[in-house]
């Protein structure tokens, strides 16, 4: 098979063009609803425009995806891929949780390794994967940053709970980094919470400079909370696994949550653990193939 001469660029300017001799081989893949189209930078070396990535992602004249999941070897030793993330929006990021279990069943389905612990470079920092017997997929999120300016968020000091106005209201946040931003609010019910009216407006809110993830946490009990995301660049997903750790991280620093919680999302659940300040989170799910496909130019 020819291999395409493709290079992703964060420049607008591509540098060789989808054409008909350069298709482009993806695997679509979901965790929890939360859906990928997945490119084997590897084997094929790929040039998409933020352009071009959202019209991938586009539901209606693409494949239709949340994220753009691309597997790139490795730079660095010790480290077994590269993983960069594109949201729907064009934009890149620095880390998708989700994404990442579905990055592991990938690696393995495609041969690109047999390893059942594999370490991946992001821009948001390394994380550890690990394939479990029944097939889910472990993945180390790394330690969460809690200083405003880690996150980045604009705030006088780091605190348990912020005071973020939006629209004449206060609301009560947590704020948390899992590599990408997180602003976590505590609802009553999930089912009834502004998600798609306040979610918006706190993704630009100006005391995130680079945009933010919303999640909508309602606490059940101190092992089991319902969670909804509005992402960033994505708009709400049915499930966000960051967005999971990060809502697990802000409910503990408040108090309100014992070490392993049951992350229930619209469209299934995670388990999370998180020891506390200084330790990694840890976030076990799925991960499913969906089909294999070939873009057309
Ligand atoms: N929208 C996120 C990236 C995808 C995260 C989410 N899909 C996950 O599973 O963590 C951001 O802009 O930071």
């Amino acid at each position: 098979m020819r291999t395409a001469t493709w290079r992703v660029f964060r420049s607008r300017r591509p540098v060789a063009r989808l054409d008909r001799m350069n298709p482009l081989h993806f695997t679509k893949m979901h965790g929890l609803g939360n859906d990928f189209v997945v490119v084997d930078g590897v084997r094929q070396s790929v040039a998409l425009t933020p352009e071009q990535v959202r019209r991938i992602a586009d539901r209606h004249f693409g494949v239709g995806c949340d994220q753009l999941l691309l597997v790139e070897a490795a730079g660095t030793p010790g480290v077994d891929f590269r993983y960069r993330i594109f949201n729907a929006d064009g934009g890149e990021v620095e880390q998708c949780g989700n994404g990442a279990r579905c990055f592991a069943r990938f690696v393995r389905e495609q041969g690109l390794t047999d390893k059942r612990e594999i370490v991946v470079e992001t821009a948001g920092g390394v994380i550890v994967l690990t394939v479990e017997a029944d097939d889910a997929v472990t993945v180390d999120m790394g330690v969460p940053r809690l200083e405003p300016a880690a996150i980045p968020f604009v705030a006088e000091a780091r605190a348990p709970v912020y005071g973020l106005d939006a629209d004449g209201e206060r609301f009560e946040v947590g704020a948390v980094s899992m590599g990408n931003p997180h602003v976590v609010l505590t609802v009553p019910d999930v089912d009834s919470a502004p998600v798609a009216t306040l979610g918006p407006r706190l993704e630009a809110h100006p005391r995130f400079p680079k945009r933010v993830n919303v999640g909508f946490m309602q606490v059940v009990d101190r092992g089991h909370v319902r969670l909804r995301v509005f992402e960033r660049g994505a708009g709400e997903t049915l499930a966000c696994g960051t967005g999971a750790c990060a809502a697990v991280v802000a409910g503990r620093v408040q108090g309100r949550l014992d070490a392993t919680v049951t992350v229930e999302l619209r469209g299934g659940r995670l388990r999370v653990h998180w020891e506390g300040e200084g330790q990694p989170v840890l976030m076990t799910g799925p991960a499913t193939r969906v089909f294999e496909g070939t873009l057309a130019p």
